[in-house]
């Protein structure tokens, strides 16, 4: 299979006066893995149905593999999307389930076995053909829903939060199983998601999606050490955020040094007073909350069994390397 990919040029959509998306250009590249990461009502879940060809935009264009897809329905676009819900059909076998979509396109019996076989032996679910949906685990549903989609051999995936109905521990292992499938079958993939960890560890590319707006587009490294903006900085990891000279300069918790004051003032970077206003024990580290002037700062502190932590209305110097200091947009 030749990867393909998405161009999302100028696109605009609102329902009634409601704008959702406004002006969103993006090019995702064939065979990426391309998360849309954003809060609730961010708009991601309307791009990606736009993509699918569920939602229909007002201005701009939508182009798969360098093809205009604009009014083209979402059977006749190549794409395969895996719904939040799975949408799994109760009263039919999980080989009927994967089945389906291929019977609607009239594809031949012995052509729809094979298939099925293919795509069950893809996502681990060998053997699982005569179970029905609630015969299995919320994992194994979630599987079917993948399996039943890849069967159609769609150009591009598109994923709707896939992982928010499994619980922590599978959560972790089923979105590292999607990444080596993902790597093996160099489809190209779009996957929604809220949750910043999952985007940070599953995908190449994020864009990070604020009131139907990109608010920035980069690797997870580009966005974690170059957020250029406020909510980049705050979405995507923890981040503390100061005025320097009218400017906003964004650091992270884990580059903050404590020192007891009083202590010399480093020539370079940031250095502050204040004093410990919180202590929270996290294991590998000590989150001190350090009351500055009016406003807190956050420091990640590694833990270590000779360091005894630093008490409440501890007075401090904060120091912040130059490296470490981000200014934003
Ligand atoms: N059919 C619709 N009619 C009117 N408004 C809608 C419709 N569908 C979505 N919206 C609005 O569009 C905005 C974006 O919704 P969308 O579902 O794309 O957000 P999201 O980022 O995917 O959020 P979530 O993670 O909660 O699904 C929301 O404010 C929502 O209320």
């Amino acid at each position: 299979m030749n990867p393909v990919g998405v161009d999302i040029r100028n696109v605009a959509l609102a329902y009634g006066t409601t704008q959702v998306l406004r002006d969103i250009t993006l090019s995702i590249q064939p065979g990426e893995f391309f998360a849309l990461l954003g809060p609730s009502g961010s708009g991601k879940t309307t791009l990606l149905r736009l993509i699918a060809g569920f939602n229909q935009h007002q201005h701009g264009e939508v182009l798969i593999g360098g093809k205009d897809v604009t009014g083209t329905p979402p059977w006749d676009r190549d794409v395969g999307m895996v719904f939040q819900n799975y949408a799994l059909w109760p009263h039919m076998t999980v080989a009927q389930n994967v089945a389906f979509g291929l019977e609607e396109r009239r594809i031949p019996r012995d052509r729809i076995r094979e298939r099925v076989r293919a795509s069950l032996d893809l996502v681990g679910l060998a053997g699982y053909d005569a179970r029905r949906p609630g015969q299995l685990s919320g994992g194994q549903q979630q599987r079917v829903a993948l399996a039943r989609t890849l069967a159609i051999e769609p150009q591009v995936l598109l994923l709707d939060e896939p992982l928010s109905n499994l619980d922590a521990k599978l959560r972790v292992q089923t979105r590292q199983e999607l990444r080596k499938l993902q790597q093996r079958l160099g489809i190209t993939t779009i996957f929604v998601t809220h949750d910043q960890e999952e985007a940070l560890t599953t995908c190449d590319r994020i864009a990070v999606m604020d009131q139907g707006v990109i608010q920035q587009v980069g690797t997870p490294f580009e966005l974690f050490d170059h957020p250029v903006n406020r909510f980049v900085a705050g979405f995507v990891g923890s981040a503390n955020i100061v005025q320097r000279e009218g400017r906003d300069i964004a650091f992270r918790p884990h580059a903050v040094t404590l020192r007891k004051a009083p202590a010399p003032v480093q020539a370079e970077g940031l250095s502050l007073e204040g004093e410990i206003a919180a202590v929270e024990f996290l294991g590998v580290s000590v989150r001190y909350d350090v009351q500055v002037g009016p406003s807190r700062v956050i420091a990640d502190v590694a833990h270590s069994r000779d360091l005894a932590p630093l008490a409440i209305g501890t007075p401090v110097v904060i120091g912040v390397p130059a490296s470490e200091l981000r200014p934003l947009d």
